[in-house]
């Protein structure tokens, strides 16, 4: 008789959704570089029109006692699937606005949430807040393209860069005026995140490796931001309740978007939870 076979494999693991995401995000900088070479895109971002504050208008929000609302814009998500459609981003900003909201996020990820750098146009010449490009951001170039379709602030997602990359996209942010918003989702992250010069900390909700979300997230970690930084609690939030809850844990920035999305009225929801307080 032989001997019965052992057959060792090497451990199987499953790649987790963000490193799927930034692997399609590397492919797409690269393709798109290539037709648009840095140096023209930079010209572009410096020729785009006048960015907007979008740190000072939410710290003008939490400095009057208000809830400063990020109202986001999307179509899709890998968790929620086709949330909105018909989809209208230029309606859906004149709702956010004319509820009270502080400032947008648009996603501009085409594979994954269905997004376009056209939503985001719209969008901002629908209504005068500033906008937030909603992105997976790894390289100057795409810095350089969100200031050129008119992004006022970018999204910098610690647990997909190096402290170095987030520095040289942050640098390179500031030269263009724009803002910054520095998003963690663990205590080694926000310690990162304050290394930073953003005063914007965007705490996620949703762990964006497993997509699960939970609202203690915020409830950990806000209370660990230092006093002169602005804890903005992301995903997940759904009801003036939750509003009062991120506020408790010390975050009166949130940034909203699916519950949103899928109300028919987007101007009463929306304002219902900026008079959530
Ligand atoms: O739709 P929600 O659960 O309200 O979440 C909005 C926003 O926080 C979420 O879109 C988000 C936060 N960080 C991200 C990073 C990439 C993509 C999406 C996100």
């Amino acid at each position: 008789m032989n001997a019965p076979h052992i057959i060792l494999s090497e451990p199987q693991t499953v790649p987790d959704t963000l490193s799927r995401i930034l692997a399609d995000k590397y492919e797409e900088v690269r393709a798109r570089a290539v037709a648009t070479p840095l140096a023209e895109m930079e010209r572009q971002a410096r020729a785009a029109q006048a960015p907007r504050d979008f740190v000072t208008a939410l710290c003008q929000a939490v400095a009057d006692g208000r809830v400063g609302l990020i109202a986001e814009i999307k179509r899709a998500s890998p968790s929620g699937g086709l949330i909105r459609d018909p989809f209208e981003p230029a309606i859906l900003a004149d709702d956010y606005a004319r509820a009270g909201a502080t400032c947008l996020s648009v996603l501009t990820d085409a594979p994954w949430f269905q997004g376009h750098a056209d939503h985001l146009k719209a969008a901002r010449a629908a209504c005068a807040l500033p906008v937030l490009r909603k992105d997976f951001m790894v390289h100057p170039w795409q810095v350089f393209e969100a200031r050129a379709m008119g992004a006022d602030c970018i999204l910098l997602i610690m647990a997909a860069l190096s402290d170095q990359q987030a520095e040289e996209l942050e640098d390179i942010a500031r030269s263009l005026d724009m803002g910054v918003l520095a998003e963690v989702h663990d205590r080694a992250e926000m310690d990162r995140a304050l290394g930073l010069q953003t005063r914007l900390i965007g705490i996620n909700n949703r762990n964006l490796k497993t997509l699960q979300t939970s609202l203690e997230t915020s409830e950990e970690l806000a209370p660990h931001v230092p006093a002169d930084r602005i804890p903005v609690a992301e995903s997940g939030i759904r009801t003036p309740d939750d509003v009062r809850r991120m506020a408790a844990a010390g975050a009166r920035c949130i940034l909203v978007g699916e519950s949103l999305m899928r109300q028919a009225d987007v101007t009463a929801a929306a304002s219902e939870l900026v008079q959530a307080l």
